[in-house]
């Protein structure tokens, strides 16, 4: 987990005309101090973040803290109703949504699978981003949807049918979809739901090499604070809508993080072998009260009020 990232090729995504990264330029993604609710339930509070090109992060936290909402945001389907985020300097919620789309992918919890659909259509709609005025699939577009199948491992499901598949099997061709992109800023929500361990493990190792192979940057939502430790260089915590932790993995994943973002008793060890985290949680307990409210913002700031818009921001 901790090798270095090879020289960085060509960004992947970017259009011809898009330069790729390099010294001096804006980190990959800029969090900063971004509050949004949905109507009448605040989710999100001056929650920041700066993350190089390049790093493979693991976001955790209880069910419910705004993990997947963080996610949404930064692909640029919600807009903050406080602070900014802007991917390589770019600031997404005014981006069009195909240039959204060319410098963010976010693998969904949810599939959109319509009846009928085989595997290759799915991954290819991955393409989307860079098609013609009339939806055309230019040059290439075959090739990096094969590429994304091929990386998956679900390259001879390509005529199968969706619908058709296990949860698993479902879960592997979303990904696949999310590649398929071929943006610079990979977001996965869960990517291990519904896999079993062998699968799990490949998908993650696969996430490992599009970071030091392809220099692709990486927020993950993780449930499994284990693979988290292990799979992560660093990890952001969420309580409450802010970032009650972050850092690598051995500063991070402690019994206090144990206690005040998961609410559990228990202790942490380390790999026998490997030395990363290992956790051995005892109990559930009772939360540490949440932090105390900060003071409000001042007159014009929209920070403690719901997103009016209350959805998707295009
Ligand atoms: N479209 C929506 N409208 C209203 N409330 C929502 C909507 N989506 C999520 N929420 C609420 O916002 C809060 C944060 O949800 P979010 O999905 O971001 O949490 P999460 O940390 O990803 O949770 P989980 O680990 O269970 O996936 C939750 O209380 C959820 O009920």
């Amino acid at each position: 987990m901790t090798e270095p990232a090879t020289a960085a090729s060509k960004a992947p995504g970017l259009a011809p005309d898009e330069p790729g990264p390099g010294a001096g330029d804006p980190p990959a993604l800029a969090v900063d101090r971004v509050g949004f609710g949905y109507p009448g339930r605040r989710v999100l509070d001056e929650v920041s973040l700066s993350v190089r090109a390049g790093e493979l992060i693991a976001l955790v936290g209880l069910n419910g803290c705004g993990k997947s909402t963080l996610l949404r945001l930064t692909a640029g389907m919600l807009r903050p109703d406080a602070g900014r985020i802007r991917v390589a300097g770019a600031d997404v919620s005014g981006l069009p949504r195909r240039a959204a789309a060319r410098r963010v992918a976010l693998l969904h919890q949810t599939a959109p699978a319509v009846p009928g659909m085989t595997v290759r259509q799915l991954v290819r709609q991955g393409r989307y981003a860079t098609r013609g005025p009339l939806g055309m699939l230019r040059d290439g577009d075959d090739a990096v949807s094969r590429r994304a199948m091929a990386d998956v491992g679900v390259a001879d499901w390509a005529d199968r049918h969706v619908d058709e598949l296990s949860g698993g099997e479902r879960q592997r061709v979303r990904l696949a979809l999310a590649l398929a992109q071929d943006a610079p800023l990979l977001l996965l929500d869960e990517p291990t739901t519904y896999l079993d361990l062998r699968h799990q493990l490949e998908v993650l190792q696969l996430v490992v090499r599009l970071r030091t192979e392809r220099r692709m940057t990486v927020l993950m939502v993780l449930h499994d604070l284990g693979l988290a430790a292990r799979f992560a260089e660093r990890l952001v915590a969420l309580r409450d809508g802010r970032v009650a932790a972050d850092g690598p993995p051995a500063d991070v994943v402690t019994p206090d993080l144990l206690r005040d973002v998961f609410g559990v008793d228990g202790r942490v060890g380390r790999d026998p072998v490997r030395g990363w985290p290992v956790c051995y949680p005892d109990t559930p307990t009772a939360l540490a009260p949440a932090p105390a409210p900060r003071p409000p913002a001042p007159a014009g700031r929209p920070a403690d009020v719901p997103n009016s818009a209350g959805g998707e921001a295009r």
